[in-house]
């Protein structure tokens, strides 16, 4: 099976170094030229993923046209601009398994529905879970959650891309891997906040907990299953990325806890913290579904420029009630 990675960022470039295992051809479109250049002269992205030696079965490409010989395509596109590639690529029937992270704004919709809209006739996969990319890259050890509805398919891309260091847990659950990766992008903001505000680690554990029942509750409501919530690609990206400055939503958190202004921390960057374009489509889409998301209310109130303090304040305030409501 030969693998398309769509996306040269840090983590498509992490997936093209995984699918390139034993030196496996591999070829990763990205849509900026320097990108190209990097990896195909120098075997490195030093663009979105530096010092980071990789595979030379690597070969990169701006042209989706260059695609056209592989067998399944990992899409590694923000949600927010996975719409415009993917009406580029054109129709086919080889499968697609979303890496993305994050809920499309106008739509509502998660990355594997944006994908089956607009290639009904190709299968989808979901591969999620807690990945820093650069660890990844790096070949330490790491666990995801690979979900398809297709039994056969699931086990042909695990046996493709799973290694001892690389294991992928199956589950025919695609809405239930989705959502948790999306939403843990929300919570992480939420626990950066806390780090930057300084409110301790009490306050971190209690969000992360109270985090996951409003994950839990949304990702059920949206036809997910507890148990994938509760799996690698839910509670396990949840307890990494609210624990650690090298994820990009923790870190966007922590600057909002320090009262910097969002339009501040996001301006110039050319790398995604998705959790702050999911924040306020999560929050649209949990109110269409009659799910209550505190944490998330908070965050976008925070990304809309709200003090931390008055933020804070009115969590603080709410009713105490019973913990599995
Ligand atoms: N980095 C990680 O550790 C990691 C791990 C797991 C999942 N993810 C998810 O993977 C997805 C990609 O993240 P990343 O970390 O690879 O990105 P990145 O921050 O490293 O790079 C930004 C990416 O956005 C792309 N981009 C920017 N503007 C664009 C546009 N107008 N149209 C199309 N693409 C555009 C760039 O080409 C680049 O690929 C996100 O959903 C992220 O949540 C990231
Ligand atoms: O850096 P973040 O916050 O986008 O997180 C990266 C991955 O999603 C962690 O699993």
């Amino acid at each position: 099976m030969k693998i398309g990675v769509l996306g040269g960022g840090a983590w498509g470039t992490a997936l093209a170094q995984v699918a390139a295992r034993g030196d496996q051809p591999v070829t990763l479109w990205a849509r900026e030229d320097d990108v190209v250049t990097s990896v195909n002269t120098r075997h490195e992205n030093s663009s979105f993923l530096p010092g980071v030696p990789l595979s030379p079965a690597i070969r990169a490409t701006s042209d989706l046209a260059d695609l056209s010989d592989c067998d399944a395509l990992l899409v590694v596109v923000p949600a927010q601009f996975l719409r415009a590639v993917l009406s580029q690529l054109p129709a086919g029937n080889r499968p697609l398994v979303l890496c993305a992270k994050g809920i499309e704004a106008g739509t509502q919709k998660l990355v594997a529905e944006v994908a089956r809209e607009l290639h009904p006739d190709a299968p989808v996969a979901v591969l999620s879970g807690p990945t820093f990319a650069h660890e990844v890259a790096k070949g330490l050890p790491t666990a995801v959650t690979l979900a398809c509805e297709d039994e056969a398919l699931r086990d042909a891309l695990a046996d493709r891309l799973g290694s001892a260091t690389f294991r992928t847990y199956g589950s025919s659950d695609v809405a239930g891997a989705e959502i948790g990766g999306a939403v843990k992008n929300v919570l992480a903001i939420a626990c950066g906040v806390v780090e930057g505000a300084g409110l301790g680690l009490n306050a971190r554990a209690a969000l992360i907990a109270r985090g996951f029942a409003e994950m839990t509750r949304f990702g059920v409501a949206r036809g997910g299953r507890p148990e994938t919530l509760a799996g690698l690609s839910g509670l396990g990206d949840l307890v990494l990325t609210c624990s650690s400055t090298n994820s990009r939503n923790f870190s966007l958190g922590v600057g909002l806890g320090q009262g910097k202004a969002a339009s501040e921390l996001l301006a110039d960057r050319r790398t995604v913290a998705e959790g702050a374009a999911t924040a306020p489509v999560l929050r649209e889409a949990a109110r269409a579904v009659g799910v209550e998301m505190p944490v998330t209310e908070a965050v976008c109130a925070l990304l809309d420029g709200t003090p931390v303090r008055t933020v804070v304040d009115a969590l603080l305030a709410r009713p105490m009630r019973e913990e599995a409501r």
